[in-house]
């Protein structure tokens, strides 16, 4: 919003600037034209008084006066800083008449016959006399003046003395336009210099390229000022000319900092540090003659001569320390470089007229401002784009990175939990998931009308294998049945090692095709004994309990407490057993044996803890729990009994 504001305020400053100077460039009809009188005289010192308190000189017909082209800098000036000018006007032409005056150095009275018509500046200051700048004077002269003398006192302590640029008579209208069209070009040069100024601030305050654009923005705002200040309109605008020549003279002093500044970023090794030292030569002089000035020291029109004498020598050094790192330089530094070329000798020019070295007439400055300023902001822009492209790409790679990270991290995610639900010993799901499988599994048995059962398998005597072998033999062991077990397990089925020796195995078969199975592997287990390198650990066999719903449990929830009692009476009946749940009213467990001897035929223990079809899963199986771990020390009560007679399963 800022940037559309400033856009359009700019446009309408450019468009009143062109309706000011169609109107200042049409040819008025009729109109009388300007003349430089001729005729002039001088005379060095200060005229007395006569006994009116007037200057005596004005009445004073032909001592002393000798003729001059231009009312400035007469000849054997011996260091005076007061002389008077005089003419003889011609006949009046004009509606309005005035005496155009371009400047005067430094203070004056104008006299018309006897008559004090004009004054800038104070002849009567007590301890000296202050400069008041260095305005255009528009002096109002009656229809009547024709065939009068018009008198100048003039003071100067300045390098000149007397009148300067342009000194006619003329319609008021006409001074008026001139000096419009005279400042139309500069005053727009100079709005867009300092919008530019604004924007490279705006930029260099974002923080992108900072050094860069503070420079350039330093460098757009003095030159902008300058031009404006230097703008015969300036006066139009405030009527305050000492003002107007302090803002000349610091953004005039400053230029040459700003140039340092864009240019020593540009540089390397000696050549830098010397551009280093002039911009900061060149700074140091700002502040101390600002200061000097606002302190009444020294008059500001003193500080002019010795700026000039600083840049004549600093400013050919910097263009040469430029072009001496040339070849280092890159394309778009080159261009700034080759304006800097072209507005250097425009401000030489500019000093050599201003201290009479060149006759007067307007240099314009405002092409190598414009020139210098456009190529600086055209590069900056470009520098700008680029430097959003890099960050835009960087902020890509940041962005695939971040994606990248994020998959990684989403991965190993996915790794911890799976390790959270895989007992770190035989790889098989964990306790953790058999809850969360048994919950789903059972869910879903409900919902489809599956069955859903559920095998809970106990190694036998394992405390003597680990007791016997070692605790690494008992490892190795239960990592034996996790993989026999995996390796019997059918798709959509799931085992787990609930904990211990104890492992749980979840399916959709019938309790009768599952114990078969299980009896099948116990079969293999009691065929094969195990071994460990040299180690035979013996034949390793395990119970098993399986409880099955519908069959055994109106609710799935009930199935691990059903299947846990079985497994119980497995391990009671002589243990290498599969148990099933009995399926009858009065719940009894079925035993399907692996040895399968006549005997244990149709073996069944009756259940005393067949649990209301009310109870909730959870109750079940925290009950189930409870139950089993009552049971499993009565199952080491047994244990001991076979130990105390000495058999062994190994
Ligand atoms: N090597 C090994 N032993 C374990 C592990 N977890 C539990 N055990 C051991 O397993 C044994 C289980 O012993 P008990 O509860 O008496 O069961 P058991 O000896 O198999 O007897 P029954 O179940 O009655 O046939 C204990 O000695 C535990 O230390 C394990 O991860 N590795």
């Amino acid at each position: 919003m800022r940037v559309i504001g400033a856009v359009t305020g700019l446009c309408v400053l450019l468009i009143g600037i062109f309706v000011a100077w169609s109107w200042a460039t049409r040819e008025p009809e009729g109109e009388i034209p300007s003349v430089e009188p001729s005729g002039w005289e001088y005379r060095w010192g200060d005229s007395p008084q006569d006994s009116a308190g007037l200057p005596a000189w004005l009445n004073d017909a032909a001592l002393g006066w000798q003729p001059i082209a231009f009312p400035a800098n007469p000849p054997e000036r011996d260091g005076r800083d007061k002389v008077w000018f005089r003419l003889h006007l011609p006949d009046n032409q004009w509606h309005d008449p005035v005496l155009f005056i371009s400047s005067i150095d430094l203070i004056a009275q104008v006299y018309l016959g006897d008559r004090l018509i004009y004054q800038h500046g104070d002849f009567d200051e007590g301890d000296g006399i202050a400069f008041a700048g260095w305005p255009w004077h528009m002096i109002a002269l009656p229809r009547d003046f024709g065939g009068q003398t018009l008198c100048l006192r003039v003071f100067s302590d300045y390098t000149s003395i007397g009148l300067w640029g342009q000194v006619r008579l003329m319609e008021r209208g006409e001074a008026y336009r001139q000096i419009i069209r005279r400042s139309a070009w500069d005053v727009a040069v100079s709005a867009l210099a300092l919008a530019l100024a604004v924007f490279a601030a705006i930029f260099a305050a974002s923080g992108v390229e900072r050094r860069s654009f503070g420079a350039i923005a330093l460098f757009a705002g003095a030159s902008g000022l300058m031009l404006l200040a230097e703008a015969p309109a300036r006066q139009l605008i405030a009527g305050n000319p000492l003002g107007w020549d302090l803002v000349r003279a610091f953004s005039y002093y400053m230029l040459p900092v700003a140039t340092g500044l864009i240019l020593a970023h540009w540089l390397q090794g000696r050549a830098r540090r010397w551009m280093q030292r002039l911009w900061a030569l060149h700074l140091a002089y700002v502040v101390l003659v600002m200061g000097l000035v606002q302190g009444n020291v020294i008059n500001l029109s003193l500080t002019f001569p010795i700026f000039d004498g600083l840049l004549v020598a600093t400013l050919p050094a910097m263009l040469a320390l430029a072009l001496w790192q040339w070849r280092t330089l890159d394309g778009t530094q080159r261009t700034v470089v080759m304006c800097f070329a072209l507005f250097a000798p425009l401000l030489l020019a500019d000093m050599l007229v201003a201290h009479g070295f060149i006759p007067w007439q307007p240099i314009p400055l405002s092409f190598g401002s414009l020139a210098f300023s456009l190529s600086c902001v055209a590069i900056s822009l470009h520098r700008y784009h680029r430097v959003h492209r890099e960050l835009a790409r960087s902020h890509e790679t940041l962005e695939q990175q971040v994606a990248t990270r994020t998959e990684e991290l989403a991965q190993l995610v996915e790794e911890l939990e799976g390790l959270s639900y895989r007992d770190a010993l035989t790889g098989l799901y964990n306790r953790r998931h058999f809850d969360a499988a048994y919950a789903q599994a059972g869910r879903r048995a409900v919902s489809r009308g599956e069955c859903l059962t559920l095998a809970i398998l106990d190694l036998d005597h394992f405390k003597r294998i680990n007791d016997r072998f070692g605790h690494d033999a008992g490892d190795s062991v239960l990592v034996t049945l996790a993989g026999l077990l995996k390796a019997h397990q059918e798709v959509g089925e799931s085992v787990c090692r609930l904990g211990g020796e104890e492992f749980a195995l979840l399916s959709h078969a019938s309790p009768t095709v599952l114990a078969a199975r299980l009896e099948r592997l116990l079969g293999r287990l009691l065929a094969t004994p195990l071994k460990r390198g040299e180690w035979c650990l013996g034949h390793v066999t395990f119970s098993a309990g399986i409880a099955s719903y519908p069959l055994h449990s109106a609710s799935p929830d009930s199935l691990l407490r059903l299947a846990d009692e079985a497994l119980y009476c497995a391990k009671r009946g002589g243990r290498s057993t599969v148990a099933i749940h009995s399926d009858s009213a009065a719940p009894r467990l079925q035993k399907a044996d692996a040895r399968s001897s006549a005997g244990r035929e149709g073996w069944d223990v009756s259940s005393d803890a067949q649990p209301s079809q009310e109870e909730t899963g959870q109750d079940d199986r925290r009950a189930g729990r409870g139950r089993r771990r009552r049971r499993k020390g009565s199952r080491r009560l047994a244990r001991d009994r076979e130990r105390a007679r000495g058999e062994m399963v190994l």
